[in-house]
């Protein structure tokens, strides 16, 4: 398989291959690099605040779901050196050779671990700056076994930012009105969740204008928690402007995933993003999508409908299938909450 990183460390690369350039939209140059800042949430005062702290840091997570869909956690009690054993591993899997790394060439979407490059080389029309590991890492744990120890530090690291999505989801919960446990016994998560590791690695690239890292797009699942290296590249859309994320060091960049938009009948919308890529540098970012069991159905909690007033936007979805028709077609802004999108007019002529 060809990879971005084995065409940037080809050593002749002055330009890339055409079918890397990534066509603009109109929109696409709108940056907004000035005040405007994702909001900070302090988890400390989620957990072990006075009961006063975290009412307030409900409310701030509520805002920052409603106005962003995304929000920067700092105390989260991740340690940092796990985070960069995280990164540094993630390292040295990518400097694997070829031929190690391709018996995880999956080709198949619920292969445990999959090593690829682009999005999905079967649909992509353009392809993009970018390799990457997925890997299913609950309720089974997988892993590579080279290169060594990097199993322990993707169980542990991922154990850790588990516990954190589950008390942020808790947050989230109260914020909508919900019992704080509202998603974790609906949907089975203290024991079944679903998570699912991605690593993405951004080598430097020629002509990094010319290309997308990823293009701009809304993730599945409930809840994903990123972190990155020492490389800035992700963009936020808000108010109809690019928004460049520089996180505070040692923080996560958390968002909402197109199943938090379905179970909050939409009022917390999963947000696009894309990720840019530079000519220096090679960047890391490690995402963990967290969602409930695969097998799932998720549609809108039934305690924020009403029939006359609030009727279900979405219809329900297995997970599993949702993940499917995403990850198998072309990654396209938020096309994929279409198809579960119910037609208001079909419910009010019925
Ligand atoms: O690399 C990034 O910052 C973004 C990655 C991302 O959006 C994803 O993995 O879904
Ligand atoms: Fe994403």
């Amino acid at each position: 398989m060809f990879c971005v990183k084995g065409l940037s460390e080809s050593g002749r690369l002055t330009s890339v291959p055409s079918k890397y350039f990534f066509e603009k939209d109109l929109n696409d140059d709108c940056i907004n690099s000035e005040a405007e800042t994702i909001p900070i949430i302090d988890f400390s005062m989620l957990t072990s605040g006075s009961p006063e702290q975290r009412y307030k840091t409900i409310q701030a997570i509520g805002n920052a779901c409603l106005k962003w869909g995304f929000f920067e956690v700092i105390n989260h009690g991740v340690p940092n050196t796990l985070r960069d054993e995280m990164i540094r591993a993630s390292e040295s899997f990518f400097d694997l050779s070829d031929e190690q790394k391709r018996e995880y060439a999956g080709k198949k979407l619920f292969d445990p671990i999959r090593w690829g490059t682009s999005f999905n080389v079967n649909v992509d029309k353009t392809l993009f700056w970018r390799d990457y590991l997925k890997i299913h890492v609950h309720p089974q744990f997988n892993a590579p076994q080279n290169p060594l120890g990097f199993s322990k530090t993707i169980q542990e690291y991922c154990k850790r930012v588990r516990e954190l999505a589950n008390e942020l989801l808790k947050g989230i919960m109260e914020s909508l009105g919900l019992e704080e446990s509202y998603i974790q016994k609906a949907m089975d998560l203290e024991t079944d969740s679903h998570q699912l590791l991605v690593v993405n690695l951004y080598p430097p690239c020629p002509q990094p204008e010319v290309v997308m890292g990823l293009p701009p797009h809304s993730d599945h699942g409930l809840l994903t928690i990123l972190m990155q290296n020492d490389h800035v590249g992700l963009h936020v859309r808000h108010d109809g402007k690019w928004i460049p994320v520089n996180p505070p060091p040692g923080s996560f960049v958390v968002n909402i995933g197109d199943h938090m938009e379905i179970l909050s009948n939409g009022k917390y919308k999963s947000v696009l993003h894309r990720a840019v890529v530079n000519g220096k540098a090679t960047r890391i970012s490690v995402a963990t999508a967290h969602g409930p069991p695969l097998d799932t159905v998720v549609g809108p909690a039934q305690d924020l409908l009403d029939n006359e007033n609030r009727p279900p936007l979405y219809r329900g979805i297995k997970y599993r299938e949702y993940l499917q028709l995403q990850q198998s077609n072309q990654l396209k802004g938020k096309s994929c909450l279409d198809h579960v999108k119910v037609n208001i007019n079909d419910t009010c002529c019925k």
